[in-house]
């Protein structure tokens, strides 16, 4: 079985400008060392007008905090105000880019096309997609989750080959659990944590399955990090409103060094 690094990717969303975004990296990578990013890789997402200022920041101190965007068009070019594409993102140095987020889904009517569409464009600039899916409360709670985020998978991942699937990270966002407080039990994140793997599988092989990183996102933070880290299936986290802040960013960066 491949040993999957875990990853910890902060979502910033749409807060802090660009020189809150300075002095955010600076306190990570202060509080942060080699045997810290030795253990786990570690991402922000900053918002757009950010990214230039961070790239300066990472290339110029050497930091080993990667980072990415938070979307992107799924043109490559042309008249489309206001969107930012792959091109763009690949040359600003991202390594990862934020695709399918249910904020997205929600305030912007991505549907599943338009994700995939996205995915596609992602991989066009060897930018790797953080693929996100999970379900709404009515869907949890007609017991539909694992089926419905079975499905965003599915419809995700059409065209994409075995070869370009083996570097996605899919993140298992449960919407019920974003920024609410309510964070899902571990044994609910790795029951489609699981489920999502045993798909990786149906649709490629084992060798695909054992190699992507499956994130949980929801209401993370340095007190529940650890148990849920402790799952098979769960390669990561995927963490909104706690990332802003460094100094828990960087707790739950050394979830390997708490208690269970
Ligand atoms: O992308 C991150 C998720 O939406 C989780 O956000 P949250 O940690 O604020 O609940």
């Amino acid at each position: 079985m491949t040993q999957r690094k875990p990853l910890i990717a902060g979502n910033w969303k749409m807060n802090l400008n660009h020189l809150e975004a300075i002095a955010t990296v600076q306190k990570l990578a202060f509080a942060l060392g080699d045997k810290d990013f030795d253990k786990t890789d570690v991402a922000v997402l900053p918002p757009f007008t950010d990214l230039r200022s961070v790239q300066t920041l990472v290339d110029g101190d050497k930091l080993r905090i990667v980072y990415g965007a938070q979307d992107l068009s799924q043109h490559d070019a042309g008249a489309y105000t206001g969107d930012v594409s792959g091109v763009m993102l690949a040359k600003i140095g991202c390594t990862y880019v934020t695709i399918g987020h249910s904020e997205r889904r929600q305030y912007h009517d991505e549907d599943d096309d338009l994700v995939n569409a996205k995915v596609q464009a992602a991989y066009r600039h060897s930018l790797t997609p953080i693929l996100c899916v999970g379900e709404g409360l009515a869907v949890r709670q007609e017991g539909r989750h694992i089926a419905h985020s079975l499905a965003q998978l599915d419809a995700a991942l059409r065209k994409i080959t075995a070869e370009q699937a083996k570097s996605i990270v899919v993140a298992y966002e449960p919407v019920w659990a974003i920024g609410t407080g309510e964070v899902a039990t571990p044994e609910d994140a790795q029951e489609v944590c699981g489920a999502l793997r045993v798909r990786l599988a149906e649709l490629y092989d084992a060798e695909v399955a054992s190699a992507v990183r499956i994130l949980y996102g929801g209401s993370v933070k340095s007190g529940n990090i650890a148990g849920i880290m402790a799952q098979p299936d769960v390669d990561g986290a995927l963490v909104g409103g706690a990332s802003i802040d460094a100094g828990e960013f960087a707790k739950i960066c050394r979830f390997s060094d708490m208690p269970g």
